[in-house]
This record gives structure tokens, sequence and C-alpha cells, in this order.
């Protein structure tokens, strides 16, 4: 079954909050969006340079339209710029019966106002009554409960002034503004407080109100009890800002796709790379190639999401000679390597598309090889590492890497070292893909 969520808001041309956003964060829940525009902003990540409301009416009729015909499951509420606009919603809303999220939008990130000083009162009186939850961040929370917030005890006061004064069903007051370590949500409903918690992460903010307002509405339209949908909704938002999408020169919006991309190109990453070890251990003369220390198969999610170790993709235990063959000791795991992780990231900083590297015994015929056959190689000398590299727990390679890289000053196929005391000599084989890495190999030793 379809669900369907509307969303009751303004337009925001930079596409990182207001509908865009919502329709993003609806997508990425896999619920239908429906759409009710209330005003047209001519924004970007720096600034608001133009608002045109949207005749009330028409805002009416297009919450009808779709209520009638496709049905709504849950609806949100962003931008409600003036009196008119919101007396309508409220109207037409109580008309139907499904749970309202109320994001009280008062300010843009970039500081202009989005909501008419006089219909502070309309907003309060008409809108926040109908509302299964209210979503206030710290300043907003402020506004409608008439108290200074402070620290999480202020926030508790707010939301259960919200609810027992001010007739929502519960509110939750985002404590993303309270300058803690962690970013508390304060929720109040039926009487009893919880917090939400998640560290605070200092990423892209644009649109992030829109968002988890959003995505509790999403939540529930797809049958999620509030409480569930609020924990998603915390989740999927602390994600999102994470790997924002760093884009324009001001305030960059939340990556909503993050949420969905993310296990996407894990299965894929994974997929390929099990596919290429098979190929890989059936390559006949492959044993004489592999180090002592073994040899392991990496693939990176995408640069955007590349940030650690855990999110590349290597050989668990690594691959090893085995009597006369090649085995993988482990299955493909994220987090599974450690040095050629190192390398594949600091490599990624230079060249984002390349996204997977193996590693196998050095060999002096193959590195001349490779230069025959048209590959570009490059390499580093451990020995001119610099003291405070070696210092450095984990700092080699990507010295080594960065080293090989602005030496050619390009994109090389092949890095290699010679090794040092205790350090086997290696070649690194780069690619793309873990396809791309394989054809390379197979030109150099078959
Ligand atoms: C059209 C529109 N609607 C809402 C907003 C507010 O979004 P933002 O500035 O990112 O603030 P938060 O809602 O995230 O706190 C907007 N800018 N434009
Ligand atoms: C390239 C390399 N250098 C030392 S061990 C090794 C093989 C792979 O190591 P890991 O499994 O940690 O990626």
């Amino acid at each position: 079954m379809i669900r369907k969520a509307l969303t009751i808001a303004g337009s925001d041309s930079g596409g990182g909050a207001g509908i865009e956003a919502d329709l993003k964060t609806y997508s990425a829940f896999g619920v239908h969006g429906l759409v009710a525009i209330t005003s047209v902003t001519a924004q970007n990540t720096q600034e608001v340079r133009a608002i045109h409301d949207v005749d009330p009416e028409v805002v009416a009729k297009q919450i009808e339209a779709v209520a009638d015909d496709i049905g709504v499951d849950a609806a949100k509420t962003g931008m409600l710029s003036n009196a008119e606009i919101i007396k309508a919603v409220a109207k037409t809303v109580k008309k139907y019966s499904f749970p309202l999220v109320v994001d009280p939008v008062m300010i843009a990130k970039s500081g202009a106002p989005l909501l008419r000083e006089d219909a502070m009162d309309a907003l309060i009186e008409k809108i926040i009554p109908l509302a299964k939850v209210v979503t206030p961040n710290k300043p907003e929370a402020e506004k409608l409960s008439g108290i200074r917030i402070e620290n999480l005890e202020d926030a508790r006061k707010a939301a259960k002034i919200i609810v027992e004064e001010l007739g929502a069903e519960s509110a939750i007051v985002k404590g993303g503004h309270l300058g803690l370590s962690e970013a508390v949500d304060v929720f109040y409903f039926n009487g009893e407080f919880k917090e939400y918690r998640a560290p605070f992460v200092d990423g892209c903010t644009h649109g992030t109100g829109c968002s988890f307002s959003a995505a509790i509405a999403a939540n529930l339209a797809k049958g999620k009890e509030l409480e569930e949908a609020v924990r998603i909704a915390k989740e999927f938002i602390t994600m999102g800002i994470y790997y924002g999408a760093k884009i324009g020169y001001g305030h960059c919006p939340v990556n909503q796709n993050a949420w969905i991309e993310i296990p996407a190109e894990k299965w894929r990453v994974y997929e390929s790379l099990r596919n290429a070890i098979k190929e890989l251990v059936a390559i006949e003369n492959l044993p004489q190639y592999v180090p002592e220390v073994g040899m392991n198969f990496v693939y990176a999610l995408p640069r955007l999401y590349a940030r650690s170790k855990d999110d590349v993709a290597g050989v668990k235990g690594r691959i090893v000679k085995f009597g006369s063959a090649v085995k993988p000791v482990g299955g493909v795991e994220f987090g599974a390597s450690d040095h050629l992780a190192r390398a594949i990231l600091t490599y990624m900083n230079f060249f984002p598309e390349t996204r997977s590297v193996l590693n196998l015994k050095y060999s002096e015929e193959l590195i001349k090889k490779a230069s025959n056959l048209g590959l570009r190689v490059s390499f580093y000398d451990r020995r001119e590492e610099p003291e405070e590299i070696k210092a450095q727990e984990g700092g080699t390679i990507p010295w080594g890497i960065r080293t090989a890289i602005e030496r050619i000053n390009g994109k090389p196929d092949i890095i290699y070292h010679l090794g040092n005391w205790g350090k086997e000599a290696m070649i690194l084989i780069f690619g793309e893909t873990p396809q791309v890495v394989l054809r390379k190999l197979k030109m150099l030793i078959e």
C-alpha cells in the first residue's frame, strides 16, 4: 500500500528547506509526497531575496484537492507566512482527520523572517491546538511558550506550556541550539517527558527543522506510533546533518538522501567486491604475487560517505596463500581493512572517483611491465618519511600516498614502495571500481 504524506509549506528555490526538503524526506521514507504551497521564496544558502505569499484560498484548494482524491495519511505544516494563510490552513485541515505535525517556522537560518510579526497569535490560536506534535527549536519554543530557554529544565517547561496551555497533543523542543555536546530533544506527551539524544554534529543544518518534522509525518503516515516516529526522525536528521550537501556559500543543506543512499551503496559495494574477489582468487598465477603479510582488496563508499575505515569494505583476515591456491580468510566486511583503507581514503582526497585498491608483492619486473603497458606508476620511499609523520600512529600510508601522487602531479594507477626494516615492499593497484583494478592486475600478471 502506498502511504501519502502532505506538506503545507513554502518553497525554497535553493532546494534546502521548505517543500523541497519535505518531499526529499518523504521520498527517503518511501512515502508519496503531496504539496500545498503557501509561499514561494527566492532563497539560497545565504539569504532570502523575496517572498511571494500564495492566495489563502489557493492554499486551501491545494489541501482539498489532494485530500479529497488521493487521501492523506499524515501532514505537516512549515512556513505559514501570514494570518490569512494560517486561518485558511486551520479551517481546511479541520475537515479531515489526518495527524498534523506542526513545525512552527519563524526565521530562516539566514536570519530572514518567514512568519509575519502579526501572524504569531494566529499560529498559536489556530494551528498549535490542531497539532499531534509541535517541533520548535529553542527560539521558536521561547516565542510560543513565552519563557527563556537556557537549559534542559527550561526546555521541559516550554514543552509543557505548549501542550497544556496552547493545546497541542505533544511537543518536542529541539536541543540543537542549547550549546551542549549532545543534541538533546525534550519530548512531552501524555503527561510524561522523554529525551532523544544524539551526538551534536557540526555539519550542514539548512532545512533541519523542515526535514525533521517531515520525517515524523512520513513515519506517522506509515503507521508508526508517535514516539517511534520521533526516534526515527532524530536518527534520520543526525545522519542528514553529518553527511550534509556542501553546496553554496552560506548554510549548507541537510542531505536527506544519506538515509537511503548509504545502505544502497553499501550493498552495491559489498556485491561488487565479493564478485571481484571470486574472480581474483581464480587467477592462476596469483599465488606468487601474494605478499608475506597477505593481500587485501578494498572498495570504499562514494566520497561523500567515505569518512573512515568503517566506510571501506575489505576482506576480513586478508587474502592469503593456501597450498598452491589463494584464499580469502574471511568474508567481505566494512571496517575489515586498515592499511588499504587508509590508502584509498587518502587517494580519494585527490581523486574522489577512484575507490578501489589491492596490494601485491613488489617485483621490479612488474613495475617495468606496468610502465611499458602505459600504466601511470609512482612510488614513495619510507626512508624519506618525516619524523613527525613517523611519530603519528597510522601516518605512513597517507603520507606515502600523498607523496606519490604529488611526485607525478597526476593520477597513478600504481603506487609502490620498496619497504624498510620490517616492512615488506609492496605494490598497490588503484581503480574506480574493483573490476577496473582487476583489469589492470590481469594486464600485469596474466
Ligand atoms: C520555504 C522555507 N521554509 C522553511 C525554512 C526554514 O528552514 P531553515 O532556515 O533551514 O531553518 P530550520 O527549519 O532548518 O530550522 C526556510 N528557510 N524556507
Ligand atoms: C598494504 C599493506 N601494508 C601492510 S599490510 C598490507 C596489506 C593489507 O592490509 P589491510 O588488511 O590492513 O588493508
